[in-house]
C-alpha cells in the first residue's frame, strides 16, 4: 500500500500511528475531515489479521463519518480509530494510554464506544480525557437511536421499492441481534413483521426466538432466504461476489458499517440485481445523531428531528439514483459531498465578514 497516495485519493486531512510500549499499544487514528467542525468517530478494538487491514478500516470507516454527518445535517467532520488487540487482553492501563492520545488532539477527535469496547472501557479512557461523549447514558445511549432509524429506513426502502406503508407480514432476515440488532427487531416486531434471525450467540438468538417468535437460521443461510428484506446489522464486508450471489431480498437495510466489501463493484451488482440497498452511512446515522445532541446539551425535539430526516434523506436518495442511473451508494457520496462543499462555503463567507 502506497501510504500517502491511499489517503490523498481517499481524502484524508491526518493519519496517526498511536504507539507506546509500556503499556503496549497499537492504535490508529484517522481524521478524514475537519472542515464542517471536530472530527467525530467510536473507536473499535479488534484482533486485525495485519495491519493492513487494521487502516484499511480506519480510512474506510473514518470517511464514512464525514459523510454519515454531512447527510445527516450534523456539522462535525469524520474521525474513527481502531486498536489493534485482542478483546481478551483488555487493561486499564491500555485505555488509559489510548484516552493520553486522544486527549493529545485537544478536541480534533472526539470519541466513544464501538465494537468491542464497553461502556466501562470507555469510561477508562475518559479519565485521560474529555474528549469521549456517549457514556453517561443521559439519552438511554447510541443503540437503541440507531436502531429506530434503520427501522426508518427500511420503511422509506418499503414504500420507496415495495410502494407500502405497511410492514404487516414483511419478511425481514436480521443478520446480527447486538445492541442495534435486537432493538430492530423489537421495533419490526411490533410493526407485524416476521422475523429471521441469526448471531454467533447462542443465547442471544434464544431470546429472540423466545420473546419474538423469530425463526433462527445458521449464519451461512441467513443470505438465501425468500425474504423482502436483509438486515445486516454484524459486520462490515458482508455485501461480496458470494453473498450477493444467493441474495434474493428486495431491499438490503441494515446498520453495519462498510457493508459493501468493494464499494463500486458490489454497489452495482446489487443494483444490476434490482435490489434497493440503504447506504449505511446515511440509515445508521441515529448513533452520531444521538452522540452529537448529547454533546451539545440534549434537545429532544431537535435529535427527534434529526434522526426523523433519515427517512427523508434516502427517499431523496433513492429518486437520485433511480434518475440519474446510479447506484444508491454513488448518490449518498454525490449528497454528501455537496453539502460539504456548501458548508465550506458558508464557513468561508462568515471568516470574511466577520
Ligand atoms: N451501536 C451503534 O449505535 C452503532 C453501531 N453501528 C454498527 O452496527 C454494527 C452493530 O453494532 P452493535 O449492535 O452496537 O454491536 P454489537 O457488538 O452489540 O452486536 C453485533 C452482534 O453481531 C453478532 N455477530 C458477530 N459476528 C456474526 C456473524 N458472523 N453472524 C451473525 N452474527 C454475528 C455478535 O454476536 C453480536 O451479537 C457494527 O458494525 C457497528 O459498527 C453503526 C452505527 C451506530
Ligand atoms: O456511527 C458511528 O460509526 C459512530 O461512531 C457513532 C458513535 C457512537 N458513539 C460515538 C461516540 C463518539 C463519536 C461517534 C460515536
Amino acid at each position: 500500500m502506497n501510504l500517502f497516495d491511499t489517503v490523498e485519493e481517499m481524502g484524508h486531512e491526518q493519519v496517526l500511528f498511536c504507539h507506546g510500549k509500556d503499556p503496549h499499544i497499537k492504535a490508529i487514528i484517522a481524521i478524514h475531515d475537519t472542515s464542517l467542525g471536530p472530527a467525530m468517530g467510536a473507536t473499535r478494538m479488534l484482533p486485525y489479521v495485519n495491519e493492513e487491514a487494521a487502516l484499511k478500516d480506519a480510512l474506510r470507516l473514518s470517511r464514512g463519518m464525514t459523510y454519515k454527518a454531512a447527510c445527516a445535517n450534523i456539522p462535525v467532520g469524520g474521525g474513527k480509530a481502531v486498536i489493534i488487540a485482542d478483546p481478551a487482553h483488555k487493561t486499564e492501563e491500555l485505555f488509559r494510554a489510548y484516552g493520553r492520545f486522544v486527549d493529545r488532539l485537544q478536541g480534533r477527535f472526539i470519541t466513544g464506544q464501538d465494537v468491542n469496547l464497553t461502556p466501562e472501557n470507555v469510561r477508562t479512557i475518559s479519565q485521560e480525557t474529555n474528549y469521549v461523549v456517549g457514556v453517561e447514558e443521559k439519552s438511554g445511549g447510541p443503540a437503541p437511536i440507531t436502531a429506530q432509524g434503520v427501522f426508518l429506513g427500511i420503511k422509506a426502502a418499503v414504500k420507496f421499492r415495495l410502494q407500502s406503508e405497511n410492514l404487516e407480514g414483511l419478511k425481514v432476515a436480521v443478520q446480527g441481534l447486538g445492541n442495534v440488532g435486537r432493538n430492530v427487531c423489537q421495533l419490526l416486531h411490533e410493526s407485524g413483521a416476521e422475523l429471521f434471525v441469526t448471531d454467533i450467540s447462542q443465547e442471544k438468538v434464544e431470546e429472540v426466538k423466545c420473546t419474538l417468535g423469530a425463526t433462527v437460521v445458521a449464519p451461512d443461510e441467513i443470505y438465501s432466504l425468500d425474504v423482502d428484506v436483509f438486515s445486516p446489522c454484524a459486520l462490515g464486508g458482508i455485501l461480496n461476489s458470494q453473498t450477493l450471489h444467493s441474495l434474493s431480498a428486495a431491499i438490503i437495510a441494515g446498520c453495519a458499517n462498510n457493508q459493501l466489501a468493494q464499494e463500486e463493484i458490489h454497489g452495482q451488482m446489487i443494483t444490476e440485481k434490482g435490489i434497493l440497498y440503504c447506504p449505511d452511512y446515511v440509515i445508521n446515522a441515529g448513533g452520531l445523531i444521538n452522540v452529537y445532541n448529547e454533546m451539545i446539551g440534549y434537545n429532544e425535539e431537535k435529535a427527534f428531528q434529526q434522526l426523523h430526516n433519515i427517512y427523508d434523506t434516502l427517499i431523496e436518495i433513492f429518486a437520485r439514483a433511480k434518475q440519474q442511473e446510479i447506484t444508491t451508494n454513488e448518490a449518498a457520496k454525490q449528497l454528501a459531498e455537496e453539502r460539504i462543499k456548501n458548508a465550506r462555503k458558508i464557513n468561508k463567507k462568515e471568516m470574511i465578514f466577520s
